[in-house]
């Protein structure tokens, strides 16, 4: 098995229709068994990178690996490498993001079972009793019947169903409620943590996540500007006694003349104020 989950080697990237790229430069080294939170504007590279990571797009200038495979390789290739590894019932990636979101059968007139049962719940029986319960799922459920949460619930349920190496997720937990979304997070957590998998994690939502990822990246307008690693840059701060002490969190503070900056975080349960306080200077926006 490859070294690291994903790796990205001066990666640049065009849509056709453009004149500007999209993604410049990136360079990225995700390990195996971490959680990487992808950060940025609207427009800033975030889905492109997702996207390029899962195979979706074509990488012509630079190198991408997953799980030391090109994504863009032939299926077959990439079967036959799981199979090399031993690792017949897992896929390499699993990409969740918007078009995924939109697929037709979760408005169809189908019942949640039957639905679960069309895509192997049978198979992967332990591990999709465990997405049921977590995600709340009730599998007399119809699926035409369903709050578009709910649909989101069950359709997590079949995306992640399938293990896999290398998670991809385009901000597709928006429709969750608070305690889905929490519930989701630590599911993930502990997949990093007890089998050999990468999260990455593109969002806007910030909140419940400061002590979730171990690394943050942060992209603007295509270009990797940050890259923190919580074990080296990330410091946690004791919040102030009126509540989320904002004064300091996501402040940069230097140790001396040649240290790294460190990154303080709150001990509050939120990344909110850091992602404000990056992308209001990504955009130029005085204080508010
Ligand atoms: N299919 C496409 N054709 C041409 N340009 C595209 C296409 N998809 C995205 N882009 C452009 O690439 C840039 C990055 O878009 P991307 O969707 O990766 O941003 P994002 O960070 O995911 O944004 P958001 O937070 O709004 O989802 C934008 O300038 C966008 O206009």
């Amino acid at each position: 098995m490859s070294a690291l989950a994903a790796e990205v080697d001066d990666l640049t990237y065009k849509f056709h229709e453009s004149s500007e790229p999209s993604l410049s430069n990136i360079n990225l080294e995700i390990p195996w068994n971490t959680r990487t939170l992808v950060v940025g504007s609207n427009g800033a590279g975030k889905s492109t990178l997702l996207k390029l990571l899962s195979g979706k797009h074509l990488c012509l200038n630079g190198k991408i690996r997953v799980n030391g495979l090109d994504p863009f390789s032939p299926l077959s290739m990439q079967i036959n490498a799981a199979r090399d590894n031993g690792d017949e019932d897992v896929q390499i990636t699993t990409y969740l993001g918007t078009e995924w979101c939109h697929m037709s059968i979760i408005n169809r007139d189908i019942g949640v079972l039957e639905l679960l049962e069309s895509i192997g719940l049978q198979h992967y029986k332990e591990r999709g009793e465990r997405l049921i319960e977590i995600l709340e799922v009730n599998v007399n459920w119809r699926m035409h019947r369903l709050s578009d949460g709910q649909k989101r619930r069950v359709q997590l349920v079949m995306g992640l169903l399938k293990p896999w190496r290398v998670l991809l997720l385009d901000e597709v937990t928006v429709d969750l409620d608070v305690i889905a979304r929490s519930r989701l997070l630590e599911f993930l957590r502990e997949e990093t943590n007890t089998r050999k998998c990468s999260v990455i994690y593109a969002t806007h939502i910030f909140d419940g996540l400061a002590k979730w990822p171990d690394k943050i990246i942060h992209i603007k307008k295509g270009f990797i500007v940050e890259q923190i690693d919580y074990k080296k840059d990330v410091e946690f701060v004791m919040p102030s006694s009126h509540g989320t002490n904002n004064s300091t969190n996501g402040d940069v503070k230097y140790h001396g003349e040649d240290a790294k900056p460190k990154i303080s975080v709150s001990k509050v349960d939120s990344l909110h104020p850091l992602a404000v306080s990056w992308l209001k200077r990504d955009n130029h926006i005085p204080d508010f």
